[in-house]
């Protein structure tokens, strides 16, 4: 569940990183049993492996994956600005701050497309637009 990743804080942690470790310092994202013994097995480049062209390969992929995730925040930022003003015009108005049966298509297509994950997702999107209740 998306929730599972975010701590009460607001601070990310990988899935799998014990709650409480520092990111890049403890080993808790390592595998154990590593060449050297330590269980850290990244290079200075941080990939998780010693080998020089996977690591090369692993930083290249990682250039996209930091550009995609740019691109969905800055989406996600464009969707809860837009939501917000759907609710402001539709309250100045004299109608409902939300419309549930919209809420509940929103809802739908995630779960069609991305399935259980999907629908934490598209709660999350519209908990974005709402803002304080
Ligand atoms: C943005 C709207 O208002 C609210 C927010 C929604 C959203 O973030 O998608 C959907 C339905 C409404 O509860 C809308 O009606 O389209």
């Amino acid at each position: 569940m998306m929730a599972d990743v975010m701590q009460s804080d607001g601070a990310q942690r990988a899935a799998g990183d014990r709650p409480g470790a520092v990111d890049g310092g403890a080993d808790g994202d390592r595998p154990t049993g590593s060449a050297n013994g330590t269980g850290d097995t990244s290079t200075g480049s941080g990939t998780g492996t010693e080998d020089s062209a996977a690591a090369a390969r692993i930083v290249a992929i990682r250039e996209r994956i930091d550009e995609i995730d740019r691109t969905m925040i800055a989406l996600w930022q464009e969707r809860a600005a837009l939501s917000q003003q759907v609710g402001a015009t539709r309250i100045a108005s004299g109608g409902t701050r939300l419309v549930l049966s919209r809420e509940r298509q929103i809802l739908e297509r995630f779960r069609e497309a991305l399935g259980a994950d999907g629908t934490q997702l598209a709660l999350l999107l519209l908990r974005a637009g709402r803002g304080p209740l």
